[in-house]
């Protein structure tokens, strides 16, 4: 078991939600908050005033203020890195420094889009971004949940060293006409330097002329990319204090700048920022992604839930789980503490989910009769992303909120046990004004400082990810040495499927 505080909060009695509500008729007031275009409904589940006492009280214990101010001054932190985390100075939101380092570059982002939509390298109809984790899923999510593929330029971001990735890509694409974007942070993956050879492969095949004159760099190691052959003009570097899945917001971002154009990208900073704000300066009982925090807690760390799923009942919406997958997963999948020492109970569950309605023909029957207990999250938009007959949007939000209902009261059915239904299964529902820059922005900001709540509440570090690096060793390895060294079964595999190579 972990803290004190969270050990308390465990020997709380366990009330059903049923009863909740019925002996905390205020419950609404408490649990559900407003926050510009985005209304949180926390009370289908177990927070309860005592529980929630609890969890302020270990918000406290953890010096959870004194560390969000750590985080907005641009203090180092990422501890084990040495470094700040400033995703929150890319919307304006920061120390003045970073804050004025964020707004040149966004210029100098800016100052690039509007000398290529005047022309200055060429007919550019196609966008293709490549990179791979935070310098892809940000960028994808953005494009898509806006509809920025089509319309001023197609756009396809690529990230699977996979060669099918690429080439699928690439197809019904004039090489003539493709801008290439080389999205990453260090610029040395080896899937995204090996795709962007490729795409370089493919412009020369095609008879471009100057084909890296076709390419630009997001990264923060420029030197790197001026290495590679990008030309210094064409760089759009972002600070090394901003962490690959927190940089959609930096020059990674430039893809949905320049598909949905700039204002749409600044409406985007514009709503996280606001989310900042709210962060920073709300008190902790009213503070939305603290109190989100304070429920990942309760389940995961006081009942032991492993995952948590998340549904976007929006089809704009539907890359959002595998986005938040990495967000979540890469940032608190950890097993010490700030200090290294062990962590004292499990940390980060497993994020999964899809989009509804489609998941209720899928995973629903788990999730209400199965044997693991699991934390929904719903995500809707009162506004329509289509201009068909309403009766589709309404046929989605009356089933978002049915399930809802439905795993919250479940049915008794003492004739046919086999149709009945436990109940008191939890649900958090996050409601949007519509899918629109703003609050997209502060949707994702929200999540980002959940993610940072959390970590604060279990004292680990979220900003590092030593765990992706052993893998990748051993890739390196068996591509350099051969299977010699390995176990039976990874040297059988290697020699069954690339025989001598
Ligand atoms: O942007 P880069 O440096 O290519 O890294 C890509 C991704 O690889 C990781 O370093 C490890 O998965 C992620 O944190 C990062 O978003």
């Amino acid at each position: 078991m972990t803290s004190p505080a969270l050990a308390a909060i465990a020997a709380l009695p366990k009330a059903d939600l049923k009863s909740i509500f019925d002996t905390d008729p205020d419950r609404l007031d408490k649990l559900v908050l407003t926050q510009g275009p985005l209304r949180f409904d926390w009370s289908k589940t177990h927070l309860t005033d005592d529980v929630l006492a609890g969890f302020l009280k270990l918000a406290e214990d953890q010096g959870f203020a004194q560390q969000r101010d750590a985080l907005f001054s641009g203090f180092a932190v990422n501890n084990t890195e040495g470094r700040a985390a400033e995703h929150p100075a890319e919307r304006g939101e920061g120390n003045a420094d970073s804050v004025a380092r964020a707004k040149m570059l966004h210029g100098r982002m800016r100052a690039l889009i509007d000398a290529i939509e005047a022309g200055a390298l060429g007919d550019v109809r196609h966008i293709l971004h490549i990179g791979i984790g935070g310098s892809a899923l940000g960028p994808k999510l953005i494009v898509d949940a806006l509809d920025g593929d089509g319309v001023r330029y197609d756009v396809a971001i690529v990230s699977n060293v996979d060669g099918t990735a690429l080439e699928r890509a690439i197809e019904g694409f004039d090489p003539h006409a493709t801008l290439i974007a080389v999205a990453s942070k260090t610029f040395t993956t080896t899937e995204t330097m090996l795709n962007a050879a490729s795409a370089i492969n493919w412009l020369v095949e095609a008879g471009v002329e100057d084909p890296y004159g076709k390419v630009i760099a997001l990264t923060a190691a420029p030197e790197k990319a001026i290495e590679w052959g990008v030309d210094e003009t064409r760089i759009l570097p972002f600070a090394e204090s901003v962490g690959g899945r927190y940089s959609l917001w930096s020059s990674i971002g430039f893809p949905a700048a320049l598909a949905l154009g700039w204002d749409a990208f600044e409406s985007l900073l514009e709503g996280a920022a606001a989310m900042d704000r709210h962060f920073r300066l709300s008190a902790p009982h009213e503070n939305a992604p603290l109190i989100a925090a304070f429920t990942d807690q309760y389940y995961t760390g006081v009942l032991g839930c492993q995952t948590r799923a998340l549904f976007a009942y929006d089809e704009r919406l539907a890359l959002l789980p595998s986005y938040l997958q990495q967000l979540e997963m890469e940032s608190n999948g950890k097993s010490v503490k700030r200090d290294g020492s062990p962590v004292d109970g499990p940390t980060a569950p497993i994020t999964w989910g899809g989009v509804g309605t489609d998941a209720q023909h899928a995973v629903f029957q788990l999730l209400h009769q199965g044997t693991i207990l699991t934390p929904v999250e719903f995500i809707a938009s009162v506004e329509p992303g289509n201009t068909l007959d309403p009766a589709h949007h309404r046929a989605l939000l009356v089933n978002c909120f049915a399930q809802g209902a439905a795993l919250m009261r479940g049915k008794e059915n003492a004739d046919d046990p086999a149709r009945a239904y436990p109940g008191n299964r939890p649900s958090t529902t996050i409601l949007m004004d519509d899918v629109t820059p703003e609050a997209l922005g502060a949707l994702i900001a929200f999540y980002e400082h959940r993610v940072f709540a959390n970590a604060v509440l279990m004292g680990i570090n979220p900003f590092d990810q030593f765990g992706v690096e052993l893998g990748k060793e051993i890739a390196k390895s068996i591509e350099a040495n051969g299977p010699s060294g390995f176990d039976p079964s990874t040297m059988a595999l290697i020699g069954l499927a690339l025989g001598g190579q």
